[in-house]
């Protein structure tokens, strides 16, 4: 049992303290990697999404006392079992799935409680996938992703906690807003001046703050963090909100058909979790299009300098007519006063009323256009200085006036309902977490319930007796493969099979391109996927489980002697007590063909007294049954002619108990046919007949 990093034999020194690093903690590095934490463990340095898996395996295999080579003795076994499982893997619609279909693998015989455990788990999986319409699945299960828990957000700068004890100082900054220490009273008001909104401890409540500083007076020491800085709590559902909100769109189709998935998760947690976070946009703030007077205060900030602009526009355009058709008289006495030097006065009553107009208008225009209320109007009181002056202009100061006014409110209205959301998601966030996890680990499950539905997989009946038989198998890798019905060995499909109908060890004969090859895939795929504990190509199978499986592939051409030898050491890894079922195709090539009909027998005749089970694909099944005493059965796939099209004839169903003959023939006739002129091969054809 590994209690430590360092039990684990990959981890030396330096990935250790990587772990360290990544995880916090050998706690919670140690946990990650029993989890299969694939993702997060390849997250870290050095380390690919490959030897992640490959540790992850090696832990659990230290863990659970058995791994994957356990099982898989033989290159070729693992090759398949790879192809599988990328095979499955390509029907995960999260990245999370995918590579966690790469921590199943076969077990062994002796661990059968694991498989039927297993069994059980992805049957009901299976049955539940059946239920559910990919098409509507799969899009929200592809936007989800794990819960990131790592969020920070920057200090609110303008949102101060006024402190007036050292300890409230001190839990004040766990907040990630200002902090201010004051002394006394007066000295809050001072520093309150710089922010547009201040906490302050109660012991200070009944001060009078400027009107334009937002002030709340909260028990600092037991403040929460929705309180005071709702955006820290409302920052991890933004950072997560595409997962989060896939992963409840998940949930409620799955429910729809499982009332009972999840049933820890209460449906009222869903629709609280799913309102919070309907209201949050990705980046923490509030959505547009919840709060009007939000809404409002935003579209009049926005179009303030293009209305201010535009009504400048407007004002200097009618002030200037204006002064364009005026004229002042000098009559009489006021002739005289214009002498003593008192004619700007004259001039400048003229044109101040006009400019009094033009602005009042202006204002009217401003304050019209963008809606405002009687309180932001007050603003507009300080937009046109009493001076005239030319071009007119409103003042830089008197707009920025206003500007300050709508942000402040709308930070104050936001940070009110920021705080309601914040309070209640605060309370989801284990939820958010827990509904991401179980849907990301319903797609492992679902993706292998796709593979199922797709090659519509049945789970195999696991029996105690030395055998394997199926009905309706189909080679998944083929494109339209013609179902096989075939039994090796003890099961209930062996009845009409006469003589030799238990027999476990078999040589299987047969035309070139007949399907022998595939027969042996199929049966290494039944054979992998059921000690996963996974359903298998097939419509009925039964089998019992066996503790090694090999495979051996075809050889090409005659091996020297190095190669020889180091094939047959290979073999003898097949010798010992321990139940196995060996798959080997056309061994007859590694030398010439009466040594190899010898070697064959000898390996047969092992696995026979071992009480093994074994297929192994010859051309040389007359030979080898005369090197050998043993009970072997000749089963054969036959080619029966050629068709129209000058295709193989072939019954893809070997036939028990049957020497099929390698028929070259059919391939020199189809040749012959083929190419009617061609002499050589009409000549080679005469030689069969
Ligand atoms: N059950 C099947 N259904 C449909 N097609 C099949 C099936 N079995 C084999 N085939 C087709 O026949 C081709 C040849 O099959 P396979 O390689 O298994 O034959 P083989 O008997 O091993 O041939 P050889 O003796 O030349 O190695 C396959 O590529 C596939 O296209």
């Amino acid at each position: 049992m590994i209690k430590s990093l360092r039990d684990i034999p990959r981890i030396g020194e330096k990935t250790f303290r990587r772990f360290i690093e990544h995880f916090g903690g050998e706690k919670q590095a140690l946990e990650s990697i029993l989890n299969g934490d694939i993702a997060a463990i390849s997250e870290m340095e050095g380390m690919t999404e490959k030897s992640a898996i490959s540790l992850v395996l090696e832990a659990r295999a230290q863990n659970e006392g058995v791994g994957i080579r356990d099982f898989l003795k033989t290159d070729v076994a693992y090759e398949m079992y790879e192809r599988i499982n990328a095979l499955i893997s390509g029907f995960a619609h999260t990245d999370y799935a995918k590579s966690k279909i790469n921590l199943y693998f076969p077990y062994p015989a002796r661990k059968k409680d694991m498989i039927i455990k297993l069994q059980k788990e992805i049957g009901g999986i299976i049955r539940m996938a059946g239920k559910l319409d990919d098409n509507e699945l799969s899009g929200f299960l592809s936007g989800v992703r794990p819960i990131k828990t790592n969020v920070t957000i920057p200090v609110i700068r303008d949102r101060a906690i006024i402190a007036t004890t050292q300890e409230e100082f001190e839990a004040a900054r766990n907040f990630p807003v200002s902090v201010q220490l004051v002394s006394e009273p007066g000295e809050a008001i001072d520093v309150a001046r710089g922010y547009s909104h201040v906490f302050i401890g109660t012991s200070l409540a009944g001060i009078d703050f400027p009107e334009d500083i937002d002030v709340d007076f909260i028990d600092i020491k037991r403040t929460e963090t929705w309180q005071v800085a709702p955006e820290k709590e409302l920052a991890f559902f933004a950072k997560n909100l595409g997962s989060i909100t896939s992963a409840i769109s998940v949930f409620r189709i799955i429910r729809k058909h499982e009332p009972d998935f999840c049933a820890k998760i209460k449906d009222d947690e869903i629709e609280r979790l799913a309102l919070g976070t309907s209201k949050i946009s990705g980046d923490s703030d509030l959505k547009g299009g919840l709060d009007n007077e939000i809404d409002r205060l935003i579209s009049v900030y926005g179009r303030l300098n293009d209305t201010i602009a535009a009504a400048e526009k407007k004002a200097n355009a009618e002030f200037g007519s204006l002064i364009e058709k005026s004229s002042v008289t000098v009559k009489g006495f006021d002739l005289l006063t214009a002498i003593d030097g008192s004619a700007n006065s004259l001039f400048e009553k003229e044109i101040r009323e006009k400019y009094n107009t033009v602005t009042a208008s202006a204002l009217c225009t401003i304050s019209n256009e963008l809606g405002m209320s009687p309180k932001e109007v007050q603003y507009l009181d300080n937009f046109f200085s009493d001076e005239v002056s030319h071009p007119i202009r409103v003042n830089p100061r008197g707009a920025e006036g206003l500007k300050n006014h709508l942000l402040r409110s709308i930070a104050s209205r936001k940070l009110v309902l920021l705080r309601e959301n914040a309070r209640e998601l605060s309370k989801l966030k284990e939820t958010a977490s827990v509904i991401v996890r179980e849907v990301l680990d319903f797609d492992v499950g679902y993706t292998i319930g796709c593979f199922a539905r797709k090659f519509s997989l049945g789970m195999p009946a696991i029996h105690d007796k030395s055998g394997i038989g199926l009905a309706g198998g189909t080679n998944i890798f083929l494109e339209s493969p013609v179902p096989i019905d075939y039994s090796v060995g003890a099961s209930r499909f062996n009845a009409g099979i006469g003589k030799l109908k238990d027999a476990c060890v078999i040589l299987l004969s047969g035309v070139n391109s007949g399907g022998k090859t595939s027969t042996l895939d199929l049966l290494a795929q039944i054979i992998i996927l059921a000690h996963m504990g996974f359903p298998v190509p097939a419509k009925q199978c039964e089998l019992g489980l066996v503790e090694e499986f090999f495979y051996f592939g075809k050889s090409r051409g005659t091996m020297d002697a190095g190669a020889f030898e180091s094939t047959i050491r290979d073999f003898s890894a097949i010798a010992g007590k321990k139940n196995k079922l060996v798959l080997a195709d056309e061994l007859e090539s590694i030398t010439e063909p009466g040594a190899s009909a010898k070697i064959i027998s000898g390996i047969l005749e092992e696995l026979d007294d071992n009480n093994g089970m074994g297929v192994f694909v010859s051309h040389l099944a007359e030979s080898i049954l005369k090197d050998t005493t043993c009970d072997i059965r000749v089963d054969g796939i036959e080619a029966k002619g050629l068709d129209e099209h000058l295709n193989l004839i072939v019954d893809r169903n070997p036939r028990y108990n049957y020497l099929a003959r390698s028929t070259p023939e059919l391939i020199v006739e189809r040749l012959a046919r083929k190419n009617k002129d061609s002499e050589f091969y009409n000549r080679l054809l005469k030689k069969f007949k």
